[in-house]
């Protein structure tokens, strides 16, 4: 599913209008549309606080409490300030035609139900004021809030809280979500989302340049690999997986692990030879080779037939691995088309990031990054602070030429032609050591089998974190690649079903 920036959304207001459908209209339907929701909600006799803004999202708070009050309802209005004559909210305003009070008399009644209709895709700076203090006295109270739009204060674009913002409940918005609906804070503002139709036509978005896109199976189900075909292991499609040393071996093999979960047919461990005795006692369907030397290494990932490589993971920061990974991102003529650099494989470029981008781009492989926020601004120091989440993947990935999956519960994977998924079904369970490490192994499973990269970065976040919801409490990495199976058994059962 798309999702649309403010200024995208404006653009598809716009482009509906000119076929033919008034701003007064799209305005009803959307009235109509939060309408629905606060019937699900609310009692007969249960009270309807509505506060309203000077603009259209205000404009969609007094055209419900006209419609409330039709069905008998008790609604009392407030507003921050009256609409401009002529625009939308003014005729809105008209039809609600009774008591308007201002937003700073507004005192929250626990047992009513609060409509935050202040401020939606037009907020412009903090807010301060009467409006801070009616959202601070609206989350303060015990009341179900639900938003228009937006939560008020949050940024539709970024996520980001401007001065203060309201804590929804629900938020019911229109067409299409917002990334300021996904990305944290704002996901965690925003409660249940509701996305509600309310006349703009589909075809509008033939015409807005929208690169941002909500990741779930209808993305990448398609593409998902399936074994079926392939009668030989080599053939479902190998990978490979750089081990570290003896005493740090467990994240290479949770990486490989879940590699051979994802689906890949054969995975070796390339390892010192006193760290292959370590991954050897442990493990039994995984393959492991010894490697002497950083060359041997080399050597054997560049006359191998793997598809796909882990490196980082459990390695050690530092030059011997800079040396590796800018060995692997030079070799031609071998198999291994896909890199995932995790980990110690991003913090060891941290001094000269530039060395590892040059590679990358002037190299033929396809490479993933997987940084968490630390790891990130170590790589891109001057992206840290201060844009949106999807921009700075973005800007990384085009930087790097890498496809960037930057990690959080809020997880943006970016190409660096600028499509940019969010992840949805992130969940505080994946906060545990070694989790990072299952995520590059399902990538470089996927990638193996020959999925296209972008979506099998943008599968396995999905994969990973709904393993880690299916396991629930308690759960450490180890448990995360026991759960891909089923769930990509079920997916399978539901594409055949054709849900
Ligand atoms: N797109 C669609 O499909 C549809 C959209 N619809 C609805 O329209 C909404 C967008 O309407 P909108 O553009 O009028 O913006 P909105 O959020 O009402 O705010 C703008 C006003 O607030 C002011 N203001 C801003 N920040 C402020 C602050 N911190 N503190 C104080 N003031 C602040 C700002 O002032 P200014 O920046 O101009 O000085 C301006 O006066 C959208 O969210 C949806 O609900 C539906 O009706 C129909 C279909
Ligand atoms: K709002």
């Amino acid at each position: 599913m798309h999702l649309l920036t403010t200024q995208q959304m404006a653009q598809a207001d716009q482009l509906t209008m000119d076929s033919g459908l008034s701003g007064c209209d799209l305005m009803q339907n959307a009235a109509e549309a939060v309408a629905s929701i606060i019937r699900q909600l609310a009692g007969a006799d249960q009270l309807i606080q509505i506060l309203c803004g000077p603009g259209n999202n205000g404009g969609d708070g007094y055209a419900l409490g006209a419609i409330l009050v039709r069905e008998w309802r008790n609604v009392e209005i407030f507003a921050v300030a009256a609409p401009k004559d002529d625009s939308d909210a003014a005729w809105a305003r008209s039809k609600w035609g009774k008591d308007v009070r201002p937003l700073s008399e507004f005192r929250p009644d626990g047992s009513a139900i609060i409509v935050d209709a202040l401020f939606g895709a037009g907020l412009s700076r903090p807010l301060e004021g009467d409006a801070l203090e009616a959202v601070e006295r609206a989350n303060g109270s015990a009341a179900t809030i639900v938003a228009v739009d937006i939560p008020s204060g949050i940024g539709g674009n970024d996520g980001k809280i401007y001065g203060t913002a309201i804590e929804a409940s629900d938020t019911v918005t229109f067409f299409r979500g917002k990334p300021g609906h996904w990305l944290y804070p704002g996901r965690g503002n925003t409660g249940r989302l509701h996305v509600k139709q309310i006349g703009i036509e589909e075809r509008v978005l033939r015409t807005i340049d929208s690169n941002c896109r909500l990741n779930g199976p209808f993305l990448w189900i398609g593409s998902l690999p399936s074994s079926e075909n392939s009668t030989h292991k080599y053939e479902r499609g190998a990978a490979l997986i750089f081990s570290g040393a003896a005493l740090s071996t467990g994240a290479s093999r949770l990486s490989a692990l879940a590699a051979a979960r994802a689906g890949a047919g054969a995975v070796t461990l390339v390892a010192p030879p006193d760290a292959a005795r370590v991954h050897a006692a442990h493990l039994t369907a995984i393959m492991v080779n010894e490697a002497e030397t950083r060359e041997d290494a080399l050597e054997r990932a560049c006359n191998g037939k793997e598809r796909a490589a882990v490196i980082g993971p459990g390695y050690g920061v530092g030059e011997p691995l800079k040396k590796l990974v800018l060995g692997l991102l030079k070799a031609s003529n071998s198999a291994l088309k896909t890199i995932v650099l995790d980990a110690d494989a991003l913090t060891s470029f941290r001094e000269d990031p530039e060395t590892l981008f040059d590679a990358i781009r002037a190299g033929k492989k396809n490479v993933v990054l997987t940084p968490h926020e630390g790891e990130f601004s170590r790589l891109f120091p001057n992206l840290a602070e201060g844009h949106a989440k999807t921009e700075k993947a973005a800007e990384a990935a085009r930087r790097s030429g890498a496809i960037v999956l930057l990690k959080g519960s809020d997880t943006v994977i970016a190409e660096p032609d600028g499509c940019i998924a969010i992840n949805p079904n992130g969940t505080p369970l994946l906060a545990t050591a070694g989790s990072g490490d299952v995520l590059a192994g399902i990538i470089a499973g996927l990638a193996a089998q020959n999925m296209p990269l972008f979506l099998a970065a943008c599968a396995a976040a999905w994969l990973h974190a709904e393993a880690a919801r299916s396991f629930g409490r308690g759960l450490v990495a180890d448990d995360l690649p026991d759960q891909l199976p089923a769930i990509l058994e079920s997916l399978f059962d539901t594409e055949e079903r054709g849900q």
